[in-house]
């Protein structure tokens, strides 16, 4: 399936254990974004385990689990489905329309030591600098993000300038690197280069994190916007919780 534009292989694993496979070969004969496991979970509809392209486990997938929770309300017949992550957040998902899928991601940590980051820094100004990228704010929303905020990200080498970005040694569990830029209706343009997987076409939790980081800027001042990407626009909110909403797709 896909949302927006990224690309996942999606395991069912609740009956029939393929917990440990080989997530990267998959990944690179299906040339998708991330592989995901569905598995059973004592507190939730199921447990959604994320591998990045690169065979890596990782906390949450935003888009993902728009996926995995349209697929579980299909299969129950209800609007509302359940899913537990390795970082034991729950995530709401909420039927928002055809295919169209809801979810709460939950309140975004904004501390140092919760990025988590190396040594003790100022999370909206971090002291980081490539090339044209300078000042960028770190935002975690389950999973570590950084963003860089530009007059065009068209101008922009993400390409060549991610990879270092992503292992950068303030980053322990390395991050997430995403470029942003707002325009004038107050909607984000958003590139992103995904730790373990490199460029995509969309990445739900990077538009939740560029989100809370533009308005703890100072740049929005509405609760919500749309966050737009190569691959199509997710709806994002922040109230005390962030909720994205977007389409997800079967890919024939
Ligand atoms: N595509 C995802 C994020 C997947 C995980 C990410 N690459 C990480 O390593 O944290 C999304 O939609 O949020």
């Amino acid at each position: 399936m896909h949302g927006s534009g990224n690309n996942f292989v999606i395991i069912d694993s609740r009956l029939v254990d393929n917990v440990n496979r080989d997530y990267k070969k998959i990944a690179n004969n299906s040339n998708c974004d991330q592989v995901i496991v569905v598995t059973n979970s004592n507190v939730a509809d199921c447990f959604m385990h994320i591998y990045n392209a690169d065979g890596s486990k990782v906390e949450t997938c935003g888009n993902a689990a728009r996926c995995v929770g349209y697929l579980i309300m299909l299969e129950k017949g209800t609007e509302y489905a359940t899913i537990e992550l390795m970082n034991e957040r729950i995530l709401e998902c909420f039927k928002a329309g055809n295919k169209s899928i809801k979810i709460n991601m939950g309140k975004p940590s904004l501390k140092w030591y919760e990025i988590p980051l190396s040594t003790e820094c100022d999370t909206l100004h971090l002291p980081i600098e490539l090339g044209v990228l300078k000042d960028p704010v770190a935002v975690n929303i389950g999973n570590p993000h950084m963003i860089f905020f530009v007059d065009s990200i068209d101008k922009i080498p993400l390409l060549n300038l991610a990879p270092q970005l992503e292992t950068h040694i303030l980053f322990p569990k390395k991050t997430n690197v995403s470029i942003a830029q707002i325009d004038k209706s107050g909607e984000i343009n958003l590139q992103v280069w995904e730790r373990g997987t490199g460029i995509t076409a969309s990445c739900g939790s990077a538009a939740c994190a560029a989100f809370v980081a533009s308005v703890l800027r100072g740049y929005i001042t509405a609760q919500q916007t749309s966050v737009n990407f190569l691959g199509g626009n997710l709806s994002i909110e922040w109230t005390d919780n962030v909720f994205m909403t977007g389409d997800v797709e079967f890919i024939q």
